[in-house]
């Protein structure tokens, strides 16, 4: 519950829970007036890279702070970054997509300021808060560039809201612990309509590149981000498991792709970007060595899907574009890479319906008036939605082991 002045104390919940499951017959309570409301803002809240070659270390000491990646790991991701100039492709494609973000809330005539935000880089999360406070927002609404839930893609995101919060409020004079803003966040977004229809569409048009004896039987290769073993079973804790949200999305995508071919496509998922000691287990296979799988059983030609990543950032521009395509070619391989979702229009309308209808959950929370059907969001394939407001526990970085470090828009922010 929020007071009057809108300041959060330190163990309250910034969103009142979600409703229990029950009957889904009332649809959400429609707000004609605005549709926004109760948000001032939506941060587009992103992961960031370095802008130039002496932005590297700094950004890699950010990012790996506390997390025992090896030295040799990091002067290698280094590498991988002054291989483009020193900078990372993602700052532009979050501009770009802060762009279509403010465009299609223009089309739709819907007034809410969007804001960009990074955990590991410049513009900070502490700074676009600061600066929508300074604008008199008062409530806003985090909208993650990671698709799935697990520790990487939403815990630690909500982990550096509420420090960045903690930080603004000690900046602007408040007492310890107050918040000068109240946050909520979008859900994982893994299975909305406008995130799968995208890459629906970007791996038909791969497709459709390849020459036709090569697209009548290329394998379709799903790409996500490997996550460690641990932080794999954590992500099970509040619904299904990070792997399970891939292969959920994996089946809806290749079924779709499958009807618009004429023909069953056959199709894996593989995994890039390990990091972390050889001694810690993470998901695999690797996209490198599920490639020379292939090739061992007679597979001649590829599409590359990165489903687990919204624009092709330095993971899709270094780990598949660079390595994986060069270990495809070594292995004889036609292999094309399709399109991340970056700012196709499916995505970015999905991305706006999502705003709206976390915007229609909070008034009813607000007003006491949310049952189940007031949780009820667009989702495709076998998986529900995932919950708008996040359950203690959920997406910790290993299963049953609080960090301590609190965690803003969840019902428990200390668990
Ligand atoms: C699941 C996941 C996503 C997908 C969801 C999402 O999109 O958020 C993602 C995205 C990204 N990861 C990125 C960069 C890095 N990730 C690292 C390290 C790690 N990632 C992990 C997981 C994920 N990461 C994990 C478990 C680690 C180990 C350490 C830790 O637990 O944190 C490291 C350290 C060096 C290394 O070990 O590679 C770097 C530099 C960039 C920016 C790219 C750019 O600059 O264009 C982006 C978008
Ligand atoms: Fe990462």
């Amino acid at each position: 519950m929020r007071c009057d002045d809108r300041t959060v104390a330190p163990d309250t919940p910034l969103s009142t829970p979600a409703p229990a499951a029950g009957p889904a017959d009332s649809p959400r309570p429609a707000d004609a007036e605005n549709p926004v409301a109760p948000y001032d803002a939506l941060l587009l809240f992103s992961f960031g890279g370095p802008n130039g070659p002496d932005d590297v270390m700094p950004f890699l000491r950010n990012v790996t702070a506390g997390k025992g990646i090896p030295d040799e790991r990091l002067a290698e991701v280094a590498e991988h970054y002054h291989h483009f100039g020193g900078a990372s492709p993602i700052n532009a494609q979050n501009l770009a997509l802060q762009k279509a973000l403010q465009d299609e809330l223009a089309r739709r005539g819907l007034d809410l300021p969007v804001l960009w935000g990074n955990r590991n880089w410049e513009p900070y999360t502490r700074d676009a808060l600061a600066a929508a406070h300074a604008d008199g927002a008062r409530r806003i609404v985090a909208l993650v560039t990671s698709a799935y839930a697990s520790y990487s893609g939403c815990r630690q995101y909500r982990e550096n809201l509420w420090a960045s919060l903690d930080e603004l409020g000690g900046d602007l004079g408040l007492a310890e612990g107050t918040h000068p803003l109240a946050a909520d966040k979008v859900r994982p977004y893994f299975n909305h309509p406008g995130f799968v229809q995208a890459n629906v569409d970007a791996v038909a048009e791969a497709y459709a590149g390849l020459a036709a004896d090569a697209a009548a039987q290329a394998r379709l290769v799903f790409v996500t981000h490997s996550i460690p073993d641990t932080m794999e079973e954590a992500s099970a804790v509040s619904g299904a498991a990070y792997s399970a949200q891939h292969l959920d999305v994996a089946a809806t995508v290749a079924a779709a792709v499958s009807e618009r071919l004429g023909r069953d496509v056959a199709w894996d998922l593989a995994y890039c970007s390990r990091s972390g000691p050889p001694s810690q287990p993470w998901l695999e296979p690797d996209v490198n060595d599920h490639l020379r799988a292939l090739a061992e059983q007679g597979v001649t030609s590829v599409v590359l899907s990165p489903i687990g990543f919204i624009s092709d950032h330095m993971e899709v521009a270094f780990d598949l574009d660079t390595e994986a395509l060069e270990t495809a070619a070594e292995l004889g391989l036609t292999a094309v890479r399709a399109d991340s979702v970056g700012t196709r229009e499916p995505f970015v309308r999905g991305l706006v319906d999502l705003v709206l209808e976390r915007a229609a959950l909070a008034r009813a929370l607000d007003a006491g008036t949310a049952d189940a059907s007031t949780a009820e969001g667009a989702a495709v394939g076998d998986l529900p939605p995932w919950r708008d407001v996040c359950r203690p526990g959920c997406c910790r970085q290993r299963a049953g082991v609080a960090s301590g470090i609190p965690a803003a828009c969840s019902t428990d922010p200390w668990s």
